[in-house]
């Protein structure tokens, strides 16, 4: 039998193209110059896309395959897939959620602790001689027993907040209500308020079109000057423009960010400012669990070439 043609928009790492390339015949539409072209040759035959969270499946792309049964999404966020275009043609969707929530919570921690101690700074600071030349680097600001706020008390919020636990945090979340899961934290109505009671508030809400530019101005205000957002969601969760005038302004203390509108060529004026920490979308990058989502979405994959139960699907 010949094997089911898969339309893949992003690279994988090797350890997957090895079983993809096993299993399916691939058809890298990333790596080609001309994609109109190439999806009018082989788009007729596609039965699955394999793509990535931030790289989704738009309707045009979606409506140029009418022979498409299923997109496989590697990462939890599927926001960027049009739920709507795959329902109408009974279009399946799969993600990779659970196996990459540890990471995702630990990279939260790992980087309001990195910015909140200055360590970037500090690690140059020593490096570049600075330390023996000038002596002690500025003192920056604790982290344990302060006010933590996280909206969107989900797989990766929950793990953020229990981690913050650690820290003994004053915590408290937002979401739709109030979580049986979550009795130790307090639960506070909106967002505003939420960052109002907060020095740190952490972004862990799966990003959908109802949640778009949830955190805007009033929340950088609320947070204030001393105060910290960290998102390791989606940039839509956050209106792009207030955050970066609340930083400008110093109306927000700091920003932590994972994620950009227009990932990888992100807005430059994140680069003038001092007080953020910008990371390229790599909360969910280690070996151990990039392998698993792999695993995951190919998973995914096969189980519906071969009739059974999807894993993890979305619709
Ligand atoms: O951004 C990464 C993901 O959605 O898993």
């Amino acid at each position: 039998m010949s094997k089911p043609d898969v339309l893949q928009l992003g690279p994988y790492p090797e350890w997957d193209m090895e079983r993809l390339d096993g299993l399916f015949t691939m058809h890298p539409l990333f790596a080609v110059d001309d994609k109109a072209a190439y999806l009018a040759e082989h788009g007729g035959k596609i039965r699955a896309i394999a793509t990535r969270g931030e790289l989704g499946a738009t309707r045009a792309l979606i409506e140029a395959l009418p022979a498409l049964e299923i997109i496989s999404v590697y990462g939890v966020g599927f926001d960027a897939v049009d739920l709507d275009a795959a329902r109408e043609r009974g279009i399946r969707v799969t993600n990779t959620p659970d196996v990459l929530t540890g990471d995702v919570a630990d990279f939260g921690i790992a980087m309001m602790l990195c910015l909140s101690r200055g360590m970037i700074g500090a690690e140059k600071w020593a490096r570049s001689g600075d330390w023996a030349a000038h002596g002690t680097y500025p003192a920056q600001r604790r982290v344990f027993g302060k006010r933590a706020g996280v909206l969107g008390l989900g797989r990766i919020g929950f793990e953020v907040a229990r981690r913050l636990s650690g820290f003994d945090m004053e915590i408290a979340y937002s979401d739709i209500g109030p979580k049986d899961y979550a009795r130790d934290w307090q639960f506070v109505e909106n967002p505003e308020e939420l960052a109002a009671r907060s020095d740190f508030l952490f972004v862990t809400l799966a990003a959908s079109k109802a949640t778009r530019h949830t955190v805007g101005r009033r929340v950088f205000e609320a947070l204030g000057p001393e105060g910290m957002l960290i998102n390791i969601s989606r940039a839509s969760n956050i209106d792009e423009e207030a955050l970066l005038s609340a930083l400008e302004s110093g109306k927000l203390g700091a920003a932590a960010l994972d994620v950009f509108e227009n990932e990888p060529d992100f807005d430059a004026r994140f680069r003038a400012c001092r007080n953020v920490l910008l990371q390229p979308h790599l909360a969910s990058g280690t070996v151990e669990t990039r392998k698993a989502m792999g695993k995951l979405m190919i998973d995914n994959l096969e189980a519906h070439f071969a009739g059974v139960a999807l894993p993890t699907p979305v619709i």
